[in-house]
């Protein structure tokens, strides 16, 4: 009667892998729960989502490698497997929102965000190859664009290349305030870029942990640029900023609990340290303490199942 937080299905939005072939269901070791789906298991598995009451998935490509390259123009390829993955869902499960990442790591030899010259990410010429990876996942059925590159000035690129396609009705959901973590390990064995980034760092183009104001400059920009929701990235060890972003803006703000906070949990359960299901359902109802409107995670369709009983 007096709880000031309840936690609905409607909140979550699930993140999802998906990978090449067909029947393939591929688990991801450091992802316990969690594996790539091929298009068809993807389609019966959103159908399941769906029923649950979560309305958007958060998708993300395990690409061949034959097929990325130091450009990584397979990001713009109208076949590539998200592009494929939006048309079969759209056709088979229409009414479940695609959240459609944008950024060049799955996609790149290297596993950078950008273009890579001279050991360094190049940000505008970046730019050019985000804005043809957003148009064509808006155009294979994408409901929401997520630019989670971290480049400058990419949301305003990205709503003008849009509307110009007659895109104007897809969103854009900024990754805003995206802090160069450790937390995302088990993400980059999923999407196979954590062997070709090696020792490499993200650090010039995603932010210092240390810093809170910088996250509102970052949030201002990219709505002033165009973004209709803005993200903060990780959420549980960044509940501040969530919390100061969503009261600063008042836009719909999102909060991604990524793959290493996710993962500690199922490890620790798995040993026996923890009960995971109750800090799983804990730590997601701490971020919507905090503000945040809706939260992308692994175990969306697992609290949604709690929730429901
Ligand atoms: N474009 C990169 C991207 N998009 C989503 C995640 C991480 C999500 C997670 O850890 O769950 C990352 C990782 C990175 O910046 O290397
Ligand atoms: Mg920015």
């Amino acid at each position: 009667m007096v709880r000031e937080t309840s936690l609905v299905p409607s909140d979550l939005i699930q993140g999802m892998f998906v990978t090449d072939g067909e029947n393939r269901r591929e688990p991801i070791p450091s992802l316990p729960g969690m594996a790539r789906l091929s298009v068809d298991l993807l389609v019966e598995e959103c159908k399941r989502i769906r029923e649950l009451g979560i309305p958007a998935i958060a998708l993300f490509p395990m690409t061949p490698q034959e097929r990325k390259t130091p450009d990584g123009s397979e990001a713009w390829n109208q076949d590539n497997l998200v592009c494929r993955a939006c048309r079969a869902l759209k056709r088979t499960v229409p009414d479940l929102g695609i959240v459609g990442d944008v950024a060049l790591d799955p996609y790149t030899s290297h596993g950078q965000d950008g273009v890579l010259i001279d050991g360094q990410i190049v940000n505008d010429l970046t730019l050019e190859s985000l804005k043809l990876q957003a148009v064509a996942q808006a155009a294979a059925g994408c409901d929401v664009i997520a630019p989670s590159d971290m480049m400058d000035g990419r949301i305003g690129i990205i709503r003008a290349a849009l509307d110009a396609e007659g895109l104007s009705q897809t969103m854009i959901l900024s990754y805003a305030a995206k802090y160069a973590s450790g937390f995302y390990g088990p993400f980059r064995d999923a999407i196979g870029s954590s062997s070709a980034l090696g020792k490499a760092d993200k650090k010039t183009y995603q932010m210092d942990p240390a810093n809170i104001v910088e996250a509102l400059r970052e949030t201002a920009l990219d709505i002033a640029e165009g973004a209709d929701m803005v993200m903060v990235k990780p959420a549980l060890p960044y509940l501040d900023i969530i919390q100061t972003v969503k009261t600063s803006f008042g836009l719909p703000t999102i909060a991604y609990h990524v793959s290493g906070e996710y993962a500690m949990v199922k490890a620790a359960a798995e040993r026996g340290w923890i009960d995971g299901d109750a800090a799983m359902l804990e730590s997601i109802t701490a971020i919507k303490r905090a503000g945040a409107d809706a939260i992308i995670t692994y175990a969306a369709s697992d609290i949604a199942r709690w929730l429901r009983g």
